[in-house]
Order: structure tokens, then sequence, then C-alpha cells
């Protein structure tokens, strides 16, 4: 519950010297929202030994679809040793709307299937009572089939490697987008994993139906790679695909190499940006970066020390906001990078989901400037057009911030949004 907190004292008069950067307390605001398109899935987290994984045909650390039978195999196996830990609603983007719709308290409108009869205590029923109320489920395609199973299991150094049984996951059709919802948005969100899907299933169609209309209005195409082993399969694919559909791309370290060669992060964010405009890169224990473009005259140099890696003083204009590189009449990269918060914690649960933790964090700071544009269009903070309301610097620390709250839990879908004290996250640094 929000309590009601103090008032302000501070009144304009005559009305005419009112703040123009204040909100309008008396009229309703302007609401907001993103979309996802989603593969419907519940993580079914197991503590297992690498070999289990051998025997089971997986691959250490990547996400490997199974058929019906290796799937009952497995699930038999785990369920006989008593491996299975916990069972929670998963998929990338589902977690990542999720998420998104706990920190900001707006409206993720949810691309997806679900099953047509629901039985409580079922994995469709686990799924629904795992998502936020904000995220808004009201466009769900019903299907006859189950949703798809990810068996998520985790080994004794901590990496997670996936089994996916996919059920009916895919069988999304582009006639259960909504473009008037799509047209709106403050972001289109999808998972590299869609393009996985098989003949006959259509998840894929929609998500390019989706992006087609995205495009054409303008709205930020978010692609999040889901693992290195898919994207090294065809880099070129994904390059070029990137280069037609995608504003702003999120990846881990090792998906950066596998797409770009470039095993430095930020040689790798360095490519990436030839073919989209803002980039999230994660490198487990060694923090973020985010790289984009801002317009040379909306530069601002950053406050911190300078810092030197493959390009030297990258971090200078890190208090720029992102831009388009075609809204820049003069664009200009930029990088920032951050190490994990307060070192990291003292005792990891879970590293599964704080890749997309992270991009629910740059979502919601997306949103919030579609927001602020929305209903306070005279502020000199859109005197330019910038996809962010924040600076790269600020987006890496509220990034890494969110990323933090996911470790220290097993889910990957945060249960509650981030403590009101922080605010301000500078003082939460200093206060340590
Ligand atoms: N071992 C760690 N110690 C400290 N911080 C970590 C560690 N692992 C991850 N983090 C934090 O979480 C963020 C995201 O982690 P990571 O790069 O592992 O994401 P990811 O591989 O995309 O994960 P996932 O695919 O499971 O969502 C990092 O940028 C960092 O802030
Ligand atoms: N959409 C989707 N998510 C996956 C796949 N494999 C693993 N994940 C999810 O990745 C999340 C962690 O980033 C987990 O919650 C898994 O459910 C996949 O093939 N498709």
């Amino acid at each position: 519950m929000k309590f009601p907190g103090q008032r302000n004292q501070k009144h304009y008069f005559p009305v005419e010297a009112r703040d123009p950067e204040t909100l309008e307390p008396q009229i309703q605001p302007k609401r907001t929202h993103i979309c996802g398109i989603a593969q419907t899935l519940v993580d079914i987290e197991a503590r297992v030994d690498d070999e289990l994984i051998t025997r089971h045909n997986l691959v250490k650390g990547n996400s490997v679809l199974i058929n019906d039978d290796a799937a009952n195999a497995l699930y038999r196996e785990l369920k006989e040793r008593e491996l299975i830990v916990e069972e929670h609603a998963g998929g990338t983007i589902g977690n990542t709307l999720h998420n998104f719709a706990t920190l900001s308290n707006e409206r993720a409108v949810l691309f997806a299937v679900m099953e047509r009869q629901i039985e409580i205590g079922s994995y469709a029923y686990k799924y629904l009572s795992n998502t936020s109320s904000k995220v808004d489920v009201s466009y769900l395609q019903p299907v006859d089939g189950p949703i798809g199973r990810c068996f998520t299991l985790i080994t004794p150094c901590g990496e997670r490697s996936f089994a996916i049984s996919k059920g009916a996951m895919d069988k999304l059709e582009p006639s259960a987008i909504r473009p008037d919802l799509v047209r709106e948005a403050g972001a289109l969100v999808f998972a590299s994993y869609l393009m996985r899907s098989a003949d006959g299933d259509n998840i894929d169609q929609a998500a390019l139906v989706a992006m087609a209309e995205a495009k054409a209005n303008k709205v930020p195409v978010v692609l999040t790679l889901g693992t290195r082993f898919l994207i090294e399969q065809d880099p070129q694919f994904w390059r070029d695909f990137i280069a037609e559909h995608v504003t702003v791309l999120a990846m881990n370290e090792e998906e950066a190499e596998a797409l770009t060669g470039h095993r430095d992060p930020i040689k790798a964010c360095e490519a990436a940006l030839e073919w989209c405009d803002l980039v999230l890169c994660t490198v487990g224990p060694e923090g973020l970066y985010t790289a984009g473009y801002s317009d040379r005259l909306q530069l601002r140099e950053t406050e911190y020390e300078l810092r030197n890696g493959s390009v030297p003083a990258f971090n200078r204009y890190e208090f720029s906001r992102p831009m388009r590189r075609e809204d820049c009449a003069e664009p200009v990269k930029i990088y920032s990078h951050i190490a994990p918060y307060l070192g990291g914690p003292l005792a990891i649960l879970n590293t599964n989901g704080a890749g997309d933790g992270a991009l629910a964090a740059l979502l919601h700071d997306m949103a919030a400037n579609r927001y602020h544009k929305l209903n306070v269009p005279g502020s000199s903070k859109h005197a330019y057009d910038a996809l962010c309301y924040s600076s790269f610097s600020q987006i890496c620390k509220y990034a890494n911030r969110v990323s933090y709250e996911v470790l220290i839990q097993h889910s990957p879908r945060l249960s509650r949004a981030l403590p009101e004290r922080e605010d301000s996250l500078e003082e939460a640094y200093w206060e340590r």
C-alpha cells in the first residue's frame, strides 16, 4: 500500500507562473503501455549434476528444444530423484513484461497463447497467478494444447541450462496482434527465441506483423538475444535482421561475441551500433554496459572519472540521453559501464533472469520518457527526440540495481518494485 505521504507546500500564483515541468495533478494523466510477444513457459527449476545434462543430450548453458518423449523422461527423473526446487512462471519476455509492470506500475500487454481450459493447480494456472496484475492478459490467444515447460537445470558451477518442451507456446497467430495497441506502445519487445519456431507454428509471423506496425509508427522495437548458440548458427542473419527491424538490442557478452565476433563488450557494442540505435550488454560479474547515440549538440560530459577501454575515455559523454541515430544531426557514439551493484550480493540464489531484469529497467526508462512527453509535451526534455528519460549512466545504475534484486531471489520475476527510498539511487550507494 502506498501511504498519503508528504504534500507540496509550494503553490503557484498567479496561475501563469506555474512550473511547466510539473505534471498537472488535477488532470487524469495520459497513460502509456508497452507490448511484448512471448512464448508462454513455466520454469521447472532443478539442481542437477553435469552427468544428467549429458545423459539427456542437453548442452550446458544452452536452451535446447526437446520432444515429448525426452521431456517426459527428464521430468520423471527430476521428480523421482526429488531434484525440483521450484516451479514458477518464466519465458524471457513474460519475465520482462512482469518485471516492467512491477517496477513501473504501468500496463504491459502480453501477446501470447494460453490454454483454453485452465485447471486449478495446472501450469497454465501457475503462469497466470505468478504474473503481475498490471500485465494485460486480455489479448491472450486461446489454444487447445498445453503451454510450454522450461526445465531450468542449475549445475553446481551456477550455470543454467534450459530444456524446452514447447507445447503450444509457438501457436500464436498474426491475427492475435492488436495493431492499435502496438501503434500506441512505448516499445514492442520480443526475444530471438521466437525465430526458431517450426513449420506450421506462426509466432515468428506474428512478431513480423507487430514489428512492421511498430516501425511504421516509430515505436521502438526491442530485441533480446536469448542464447549464444542460436546466434552462432547464423550471425549474418541476425545482423541483417537487427539492421532491418531493431531499435534497441539487449544481450549478454556471449551473445554479443556470437553476433559481432568481438569478445570485448565495448567493441561488440560499437559493432552492434552499426545495426541498431541502443545496446544493453550485460557481463555477469563484471556488470553491464549501455551504448548508443546522442546528437553532438545534446552531449553532456560525465562528472565521474574518465575510463579507458578499447575506446579511450569511453564514458566521456555518459550523462547524455540515448537518441535514435536518425534523430541526430551529428550522431556521436556513447558508452557507459557499471560494476555490479554493491559488488554483487553476498549470496546469489540464482542468476536466472538477471539479464531480463536489466532489460525491464531499460524499458521502464523508455516508457517513462513517453509518459512524460505525453503529459508534459512542453518540457525542455522534449526539445529533442530521445529514446529514454534518463542518461546512459543513470540507466546503467537502474538496470544493475534491478538485476541485483533478481539475483537474491529464486524466481526471475520480481515480487515487488524497488524500495521507495531509492528514488535517488545515489543515496543508496553512499549510505552503505
Ligand atoms: N556473479 C555475479 N555477481 C554480481 N553480479 C552479477 C553476477 N551475475 C550477474 N550479475 C548482475 O546481473 C546482471 C545480468 O547478469 P548476466 O549478464 O548474467 O545476464 P544474462 O546472462 O542475460 O542472464 P539471463 O539470461 O539469465 O537473464 C549483470 O549485469 C550484473 O549486474
Ligand atoms: N521465450 C523463451 N524463453 C526461454 C527459452 N529458453 C529459456 N527461456 C527463459 O529464459 C529465462 C531466463 O532468462 C527463463 O525464465 C526461461 O524461461 C526459450 O526457448 N524461449
